[in-house]
C-alpha cells in the first residue's frame, strides 16, 4: 500500500519570517494525519524551516539543485547541502525549470544520482505542453521523460523515488486534468516503470498528479488508483487550501 504524499511547493514566495509564521500554524493543525505532508519553500528559508520543523512529521523538500557536490558554479547549491539542512526531498525537473532555465532530461539524470547519492529522494517532474496533448504526444512524452531522467538507476534506486505527473496547461491555470485524463497518464506512467525496473518497483514507486489541485478537486483525483499524492503550487501557500487539500484526501 503506498502511502499518499502531498508537497507543497512554494515556488519564489515567502520571506523567512512567512515561511516561520506558516509553519507555526501549519505544525498545530496536521499533528497528526496519515497523508505524508511535505513543504518545499525557496532555498533561503529551508534553514529555518528545518528548525522549525523538528519533531513534527512534515518533511522537507528543496525545489531545485545542482548535480556536482561542489565547484565553481556561482548560484548554485548542492545536494550534500540540502541533506545537511535537513531535506528529505528535492523537485528535480519541475516544468518551470524546463522552461525558463532550459534543463533537459539529461540534466535531470545527472540530478537525480547525485540526490540519490547524498540520500535525499528525488521528486521527478514530467509533462506533456498543450500542443503535445492537442497532437496525441502525451504518452511519448512521459515515457522520454521518465526514459531520461531515470537511466543508470538500479531497481532498489528507481523504487524510491516520486514521480509527478503534472500537465503544463494545468499549472497555475486553474485548468485540472479531470480525475479519469489524470488516472490514465499516472497508469501509463507505471507501464513504463514496469517495462523498465519490473512490476515489483512500478508497484512501490509513487506517482503524484500536480496543476491546480485545490481542496475541491483533491479527493477526486487522490482516488483514483495510479495517483499516490500531490505536487501543490498556488493553493500550498494558502493555509486554508493547503489544509483543505490534505483533509479531503484522508
Ligand atoms: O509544483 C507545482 C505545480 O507546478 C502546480 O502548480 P499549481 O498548483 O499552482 O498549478
Amino acid at each position: 500500500m503506498r502511502q499518499l504524499i502531498i508537497v507543497g511547493n512554494w515556488k519564489m514566495h515567502k520571506t523567512v519570517t512567512e515561511t516561520l509564521e506558516f509553519l507555526v500554524e501549519l505544525k498545530e493543525k496536521l499533528s497528526n494525519t496519515a497523508v505524508e505532508v511535505v513543504v518545499s519553500p525557496p532555498f533561503t528559508a529551508l534553514a529555518a524551516a528545518a528548525e522549525v520543523l523538528k519533531g513534527s512529521p512534515i518533511a522537507l523538500a528543496a525545489q531545485n539543485m545542482h548535480w556536482k557536490k561542489q565547484g565553481a558554479f556561482t548560484g548554485e547549491i548542492s545536494s550534500a547541502m540540502l541533506k545537511e539542512l535537513g531535506c528529505k526531498y528535492v523537485i528535480l525537473g519541475h516544468s518551470e525549470r524546463r522552461q525558463y532555465f532550459s534543463e533537459t532530461d539529461d540534466h535531470v539524470n545527472k540530478k537525480v544520482k547525485s540526490a540519490l547519492e547524498s540520500e535525499l529522494i528525488p521528486i521527478v517532474c514530467v509533462g506533456e505542453s498543450l500542443e503535445q496533448r492537442e497532437t496525441g504526444a502525451t504518452e511519448a512524452t512521459v515515457e522520454k521523460q521518465i526514459n531520461g531522467a531515470l537511466a543508470g538507476l538500479s531497481p532498489e534506486q528507481a523504487a524510491g523515488i516520486v514521480i509527478a505527473y503534472e500537465p503544463v496547461w494545468a499549472i497555475g491555470t486553474g485548468k485540472t486534468a479531470s480525475d479519469e485524463d489524470a488516472q490514465q497518464v499516472n497508469g501509463y506512467i507505471r507501464k513504463v516503470i514496469a517495462c523498465r525496473f519490473g512490476n515489483t518497483v512500478a508497484e512501490a514507486v509513487r506517482i503524484q498528479y500536480g496543476g491546480s489541485v485545490k481542496p475541491a478537486n483533491a479527493q477526486g483525483l487522490m482516488a483514483q488508483p495510479d495517483i499516490d499524492g500531490a505536487l501543490v503550487g498556488g493553493a500550498s501557500l494558502k493555509m486554508h487550501d493547503f489544509v483543505g487539500i490534505i483533509q479531503n484526501v484522508l
